[in-house]
């Protein structure tokens, strides 16, 4: 069996090398000829798996070790018998980190407080479940749009897409879709955007192009600045709106997800799913083995003061989102030729996830607090 394997797919030939051949290549570029003889494709977000992409080649099974599935031509490949796997909430946890990163580096610079004020989260899927959850256990006002789960929990406060736009904070964890009764392909626009109040902090973790960045940076010069920006997902990747850079917080080149546990989960997933669909017992490595445990752990925190100040410290310590936002805009800097934005994710430093670190805390309320936040603690 040949396997073509996206070269940024952490452990590919590790896992599937017992099941075929593993040949890895980039996935930006890849065309049909490389592929037309494969009988697996194996892709992540930045290859569009298409009619074009597939049509007249021998695959069977497409994985993406993704979440989202905006690449994928879904229906094409049901119409061909292609059976397809993603890897649903591997790197959930990853983006939920990313977010209190980001917003622990606003507290930092600016001052922001977040904690009192009133946060909106957009879209309850995997990821926006796993950010709202971890405001509401740290007893923050949250509150959440999603017409398509609304009514799911009754314990989970849903709210008008208006209700979230007046919020202070406002995360950002749509998929990118075109159609159905509510695409989100520019859900932000100029009308929604109008409803930003001054001084708010938007991150956006979801999908470039759910904002209409045109809209936004309008936006923007009306509030004379007084926003708040954190992106990570930009319209028209690789080639994203260096005028929009300029003028956010923190920009990143669509790494939230990155965590090295959350991309090995992404690996993973997909290969138990092949395995399923080959009716094969997974053989090669054990999950323990597949998926890295942190690099710190049993951390003691002596915490008090400033809530924010507080887990800005904790969270920082593992992962400073400051650091992705300088090397972008340094090698954006030093070398405008080449696709700096692929660089820049192909050679990512590798960062835990919150949850790999084991926290003591020296009260109880911050060991909740620190739990809700995403780290293991000690009770
Ligand atoms: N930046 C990153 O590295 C990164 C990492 C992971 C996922 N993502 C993106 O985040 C998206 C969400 O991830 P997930 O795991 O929660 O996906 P998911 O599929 O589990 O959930 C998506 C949720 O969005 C909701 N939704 C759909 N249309 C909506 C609309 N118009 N308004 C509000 N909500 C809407 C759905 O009902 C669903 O609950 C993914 O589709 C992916 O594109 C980005
Ligand atoms: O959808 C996802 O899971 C994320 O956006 C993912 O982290 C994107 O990473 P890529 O597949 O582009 O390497």
């Amino acid at each position: 069996m040949k396997i073509i394997a996206d070269e940024n797919m952490p452990n590919a030939k590790a896992l599937f090398s017992h099941l075929g051949t593993v040949e890895l290549v980039n996935g930006r570029t890849l065309t049909h000829e490389q592929i037309k003889d494969a009988d697996v494709l194996l892709v992540r977000s930045v290859t569009k798996v298409t009619r074009e992409l597939i049509a007249g080649s021998k695959v069977r099974f497409v994985g993406s070790a993704t979440i989202g599935v905006d690449h994928i031509d879904m229906n094409y490949l049901a119409e061909q018998n292609v059976a397809f796997s993603s890897a649903p909430g591997c790197n959930a946890e990853a983006v939920a980190d990313y977010v209190f990163s980001g917003l622990s580096y606003l507290y930092l610079t600016k001052g922001v407080r977040w904690a009192s004020k009133k946060i909106g989260v957009i879209g309850f899927g995997n990821v926006g479940k796993t950010v709202y959850e971890r405001f509401a256990q740290m007893g923050c006002q949250v509150c959440v749009y999603d017409p398509l789960k609304e009514g799911v929990d009754n314990t989970v406060n849903f709210a008008s897409l208006d209700e979230v736009l007046g919020c202070d904070v406002i995360s950002l964890h749509a998929p990118l879709t075109q159609s159905g009764e509510f695409p989100t392909r520019g859900m932000l626009g100029v009308e929604e955007l109008k409803q930003l109040s001054a001084g708010v902090a938007i991150i956006s973790a979801g999908r470039g192009g759910v904002i209409d960045e045109k809209a936004l940076m309008a936006r923007y010069r009306q509030l004379k600045g007084d926003m708040h920006l954190v992106v990570d997902v930009w319209d028209g990747e690789p080639n994203i709106n260096q005028d929009l850079v300029s003028i956010v917080d923190i920009a990143t080149p669509h790494i939230a997800g990155y965590s090295k546990q959350g991309r090995e989960k992404g690996t993973w997933m997909v290969y138990q799913a092949l395995c399923r669909d080959l009716n094969l017992g997974a053989s090669a490595l054990a999950r323990k083995d597949a998926i890295s445990a942190g690099w710190l752990s049993n951390v003691s925190v002596c915490a008090g003061g400033v809530l924010e100040e507080v887990l800005a410290r904790s969270i920082h310590a593992l992962y400073d989102v400051a650091r992705d936002d300088a090397r972008l805009r340094f090698k954006y800097r030093e070398n405008k030729e080449h696709n700096v934005f692929d660089w820049l994710r192909k050679h990512y430093v590798e960062r835990d996830e919150l949850n790999t670190c084991l926290i003591n805390a020296d009260n109880s309320a911050m060991c909740k607090i620190l739990r809700a936040t995403g780290f293991s603690v000690n009770t």
